[in-house]
């Protein structure tokens, strides 16, 4: 994390973001929209103190295996999403499932469109092996893109040498566990882990960036203006 100044005030940043004004704040996090210095890229970034994360064990929360998340929009055929309406974040809609072997989860065919997070995966069989994503590259993938879409690329690791991303990169994973629902509640997402039709499986994933600086944590978000109608960028 780098700060600098201008005349009047003081601008923080993280990595390549200059923070700006908060957008809103939830129970657990503060959010704040934030531009990427670079391209003007809008993002929204959840700041949580790690204080309240430990205080409220949310990192405990966090299956110790990688958990697999889709947005809204991302609608693989034959999967058919449950979304979460008690909760605001972007990042909240829905959710995943797969295999206890996390075996080599790949896809060739689902190129979905509008994810604001990357790698999106569709299983349709009934058994995880050897499926491999290399051809997806969602057109609208916000963490894909800074991610240059490599799933061991921190974006934050990337522009804040030396910090760590925490829990950055929650990627493929599988469960097998059918007609199962569980739910987790992390750094204020929602999630909802379903297995749907018995064997079939169906799998989603997608790049989060969470980065530990300091005595926070800071979460990456696509900025959603629907939520924030009324935010002004500049
Ligand atoms: N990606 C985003 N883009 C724009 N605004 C956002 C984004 N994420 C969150 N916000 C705004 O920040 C507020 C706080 O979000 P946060 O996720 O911390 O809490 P919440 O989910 O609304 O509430 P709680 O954590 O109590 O369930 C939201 O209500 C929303 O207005």
């Amino acid at each position: 994390m780098e700060s600098g100044t201008s005349k009047s005030k003081v601008k923080r940043h993280v990595g390549k973001y200059e923070l700006r004004r908060t957008i809103g704040e939830g129970t657990f996090a503060k959010v704040r929209f934030a531009m990427n210095i670079e391209t003007g890229e809008p993002v929204a970034i959840k700041i949580l103190d790690k204080e309240k994360v430990l205080k409220h064990k949310l990192v405990e929360q966090l299956p110790h295996t990688p958990i697999n998340i889709s947005l809204a929009g991302d609608k693989p055929q034959g999967v058919h999403n449950v979304q979460d309406k008690s909760c605001h974040s972007p990042l909240s809609k829905k959710v995943s499932l797969l295999g206890d072997e996390p075996s080599e989860v790949h896809n060739g065919q689902d190129k979905p469109r509008h994810s604001c997070l990357s790698k999106n995966v569709s299983l349709a069989g009934d058994e995880l092996a050897g499926v491999h994503n290399a051809q997806d590259k969602p057109s609208h993938s916000l963490l894909s893109k800074l991610a240059g879409y490599k799933p061991s690329h921190s974006l934050f690791s990337e522009t804040v040498p030396g910090d760590k991303p925490s829990h950055s990169l929650l990627t493929m994973q599988a469960h097998l566990r059918p007609f199962i629902t569980c739910r987790q509640k992390f750094l204020g997402i929602d999630i909802t882990i379903r297995a749907l039709f018995g064997m079939k499986i169906y799998a989603f994933c997608c790049c989060i960036d969470i980065q530990s600086i300091g005595n926070q944590y800071f979460h990456l978000l696509p900025f959603a203006q629907y939520v924030t109608q009324s935010i002004r960028v500049a």
